[in-house]
């Protein structure tokens, strides 16, 4: 295969799996949507983590609701744990690495807030640690995950929301995974601005 075709087939199986994860996320994007206004309008916050290229995704979605989206809105609550490098530093190099968001989850996580868990693996162990400190928390967890789940599946209760995108491949699940949270982004505005009324 040429370059060129090697381009062109990544643009192919992009729409196919995009095709694919319309079909399957559609529901559990509305929950999730309901879920993140729910605690907004509770007054609780959300946090988000994430590892490489999910680390980035959980910092853009936090400063999309912090800052803002596509709209002027109302400031909202969010905090990303992957991104003050003393924390991440001082509780990798004391406790372990599996441990830097787990103890952010347990320092600042209350009952009603929601923690998005992102990992396209479903199983790296820092991700994990988090969703079972946010359980702990009395947290509601939004996984966003690939590869049909990984260990996410057995650390998942049936109140939290998983989004697994059906794809093998790391870059496509992370391409859908910034869709998704653009999409949760929208709903929140949504509804907040009164689309719907
Ligand atoms: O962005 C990429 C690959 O596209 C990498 O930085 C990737 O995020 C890292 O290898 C992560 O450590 C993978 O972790 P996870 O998604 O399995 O939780
Ligand atoms: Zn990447």
């Amino acid at each position: 295969m040429d370059l060129k075709n090697r381009i062109s087939q990544h643009f192919e199986d992009s729409a196919e799996a995009l095709a694919l994860s319309t079909k399957i996320l559609q529901e559990p994007l509305a929950k999730a949507t309901f879920a993140l206004l729910q605690a907004i309008e509770q007054g609780n916050k959300i946090l988000a983590c994430g590892n490489g290229g999910s680390a980035a995704d959980a910092q853009h979605f936090i400063a999309e609701l912090v800052g803002r989206f596509e709209r002027d809105r109302i400031p909202l609550a969010g905090i990303a744990l992957n991104t003050d490098t003393s924390i991440l530093t001082a509780v990798g190099n004391d406790y372990g690495f599996d441990q830097i968001f787990e103890r952010q989850v347990q320092a600042l996580g209350m009952p009603g807030d929601i923690l998005v868990a992102i990992t396209t693996s479903g199983n790296s162990p820092n991700v994990i640690k988090a969703i079972e400190a946010a359980h702990a928390r009395g947290m509601t967890v939004i996984a966003l995950s690939g590869k049909k789940g990984g260990a996410m599946n057995e650390a998942l209760t049936s109140n939290d929301i998983h989004l697994c995108v059906p794809h093998d491949r790391t870059m496509r699940i992370q391409e859908i995974h910034i869709l998704l949270l653009h999409i949760l982004c929208d709903g929140i505005d949504a509804f907040l601005l009164g689309d719907f009324s």
